[in-house]
């Protein structure tokens, strides 16, 4: 990955403190794993941002290697790299979601 790339990547990470990798948009998710993530969060009522890999090819595979995780979607809060789908539901379904989301958001 080119520094360029990964200073890139760090700005978003840094500027969001949710911050999603999907394929698609916040109002039009273009896979189910993707969804899931977008509804779980929006079920949260919490203010995310979506950068959409299918619209960028570069970042699409540098965030593969940014964060060492090979598929969509991908999940940072508060500068930590969460994980995709399945975690995230797990995280939901226990209620440590809600509370990682509510760390970040009063940090
Ligand atoms: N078990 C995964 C499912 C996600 C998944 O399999 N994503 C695939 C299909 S959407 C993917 O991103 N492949 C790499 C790519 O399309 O670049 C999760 O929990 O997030
Ligand atoms: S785009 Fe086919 S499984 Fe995600």
């Amino acid at each position: 990955m080119t520094p360029e790339l990964k200073e890139k990547i760090d700005q978003l990470v840094e500027d969001n403190k949710i911050l999603v990798f999907i394929k698609g948009t916040k109002l039009m998710p273009q896979c189910g794993f993707s969804n899931n993530v977008v509804q779980i969060l929006n079920s949260l009522g919490v203010p995310f941002e979506a950068v959409n890999v299918l619209a960028d090819d570069e970042i699409r595979q540098g965030i593969k290697e940014y964060s060492n995780w090979q598929t969509f979607p991908q999940v940072y809060i508060d500068g930590e790299f969460i994980g995709g789908s399945d975690i995230m539901i797990e995280l939901y379904q226990q209620g440590e979601l809600q509370q990682k989301v509510e760390v970040a958001l009063a940090s």
